[in-house]
């Protein structure tokens, strides 16, 4: 069967608060996108990678993917004003078959995860990537006041998120809603069900400042 990866990074990464949109910052000198494609591209070579980028970098990025070894061929899609708009853009150029959609700034998907979001998605059609809260939760009502939730109810969600091609576009075919964080919040609200697959504490989305230099350890650590 097909499969597609959309790569989602038409973000402007405002929490980082670099003047550069973080997909583009050097970790262990290369951009952190350069990264996440080669991981899919080491997990199935096969994978036709669909990249959203900010419209305004686009040249930047092609100019700077001249300058780095390892490119991984891939299509360029020009992002939306949300993830799900960005998203959105990507599936117009999806046929039949498969989809993953996975943050540009989550470099350490490892291939393990890549392949078995596809297997599970051959059968389950929406499968999405989880892992365990590790800290306390609380809620906090109308009035500020917190109450303590049970975490083994809650998990932490991850991409790759996959689907059934066919299923991911018709669930996006409807308007955006604020609700819309991620892709299993559009295929539910579709009607379809999500089936959770364990993630990975390392795939980390670099978020904030403090997750660049995590993330540098981490590379260390490989
Ligand atoms: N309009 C958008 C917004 C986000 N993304 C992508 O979705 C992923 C997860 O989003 P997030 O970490 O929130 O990235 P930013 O939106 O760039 O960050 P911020 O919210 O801090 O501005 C990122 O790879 C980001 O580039 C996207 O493709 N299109
Ligand atoms: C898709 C996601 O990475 C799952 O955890 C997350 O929802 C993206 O959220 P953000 O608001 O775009 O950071």
């Amino acid at each position: 069967m097909k499969k597609y990866a959309i790569i989602v990074a038409g973000g402007t990464g405002k929490r980082m608060g670099e003047s550069l949109p973080k997909q583009f910052l050097k970790l262990g000198g290369t951009p952190i996108l350069i990264h996440t494609l080669q991981a899919f591209y080491t997990a199935d070579p096969e994978i036709e990678l669909i990249l959203t980028l900010p419209q305004e970098e686009i040249q930047f990025w092609d100019e700077l993917n001249i300058w780095h070894q390892n490119y991984v061929e891939h299509k360029v899609v020009a992002g939306g004003e949300t993830r799900f708009h960005s998203v959105k853009n990507a599936l117009e150029l999806v046929d039949e078959g498969l989809v993953a959609v996975h943050d540009g700034v989550r470099p350490f998907v490892s291939a393990s995860i890549i392949n078995q979001s596809f297997e599970h998605a051959e059968d389950k059609k929406a499968v999405v990537t989880a892992v365990l809260m590790k800290d306390s939760v609380r809620q906090i009502d109308n009035e500020g006041k917190s109450k303590n939730i049970d975490r083994s109810s809650l998990r932490m969600i991850q991409t790759p998120q996959t689907f059934e091609a066919k299923l991911l576009k018709s669930a996006y075919s409807t308007d955006f809603k604020p609700s819309f964080t991620d892709d299993a919040s559009v295929v539910e609200a579709y009607g379809h069900k999500i089936t959770l697959i364990d993630g990975d504490y390392q795939n980390i989305k670099i978020t904030t400042p403090e997750d660049l230099i995590i993330a540098e350890a981490l590379l260390e650590a490989r």
